[in-house]
């Protein structure tokens, strides 16, 4: 049995992680941007060392994201309780549906939009990291970025406090695969209209750094 999967979306996430780390039995590994990309390599990731007979304890989605702004400050770092696959679903007159409302059975989505952290990691975390805030983590293709996509998806998530690109593809993939898997995020940038001029990259990967010695 090895350690920890760490993946995030780029290498200069996996740096900041790595730069925080102790722990030597932890593999970072930046795995690409989006839901679908990320998915895709830590299945890979986790059926190579499973293959090896060397199989991760848990994998962990990582990074930095956005956050909800009345939840989360900038700089700030969140565990999602939950990574919920936010815009998979169909555009109507009358808003969005999401896809499980339109009759598709939770086996063909994955098991659902919602995937749980596993709760004795999110646990562990939680105990490393007592100040982060705790909630659902949305996963988007798109980041949003106008003040009506903001308050449409806080209206279909009222209780989430970040959103980022990875986490349900990662959870899909850790949920296949029968391993334990959690979100850890620092705060880039508000979600709101686009101003990618105020992000601060700088903040949230150092943020990341020092979240990462929770990782042990
Ligand atoms: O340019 C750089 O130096 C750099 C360093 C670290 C990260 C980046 C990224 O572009 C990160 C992309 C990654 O961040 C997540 N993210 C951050 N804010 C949001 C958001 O408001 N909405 C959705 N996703 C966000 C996301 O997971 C991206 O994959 C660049």
């Amino acid at each position: 049995m090895t350690g920890l999967l760490v993946v995030t979306a780029v290498p200069a996430e996996a740096e900041a992680v790595q730069a925080g780390l102790a722990e030597p039995t932890v593999a970072v590994v930046p795995v690409g941007v989006g839901p679908a990309v990320a998915g895709a390599a830590t299945a890979r990731l986790l059926a190579l060392a499973e293959a090896a007979g060397r199989p991760y304890r848990a994998v962990i989605s990582a990074g930095v994201a956005g956050g909800f702004a009345d939840r989360v400050a900038v700089g700030s770092v969140v565990l999602g309780t939950r990574a919920v696959a936010a815009d998979l679903g169909a555009e109507s007159p009358d808003g969005f549906i999401p896809i499980d409302e339109l009759g598709m059975p939770p086996e063909l989505l994955g098991g659902g939009l919602a995937v749980p952290a596993d709760p004795d990691l999110l646990a562990a975390l939680r105990a490393a990291l007592p100040a982060a805030t705790i909630g659902p983590v949305l996963t988007v293709n798109t980041v949003t970025g106008t003040a009506a996509g903001t308050e449409a998806l806080r209206s279909r998530h009222p209780d989430a406090v970040a959103e980022a690109m990875e986490g349900y593809g990662v959870a899909v993939a850790a949920r296949q695969a029968g391993v334990p898997f959690a979100e850890l995020r620092t705060i880039s940038n508000p979600i709101g209209p686009r101003d990618r001029d105020a992000w601060r990259l700088r903040d949230a990967l150092a943020a990341l750094t020092a979240a990462a010695d929770a990782l042990r």
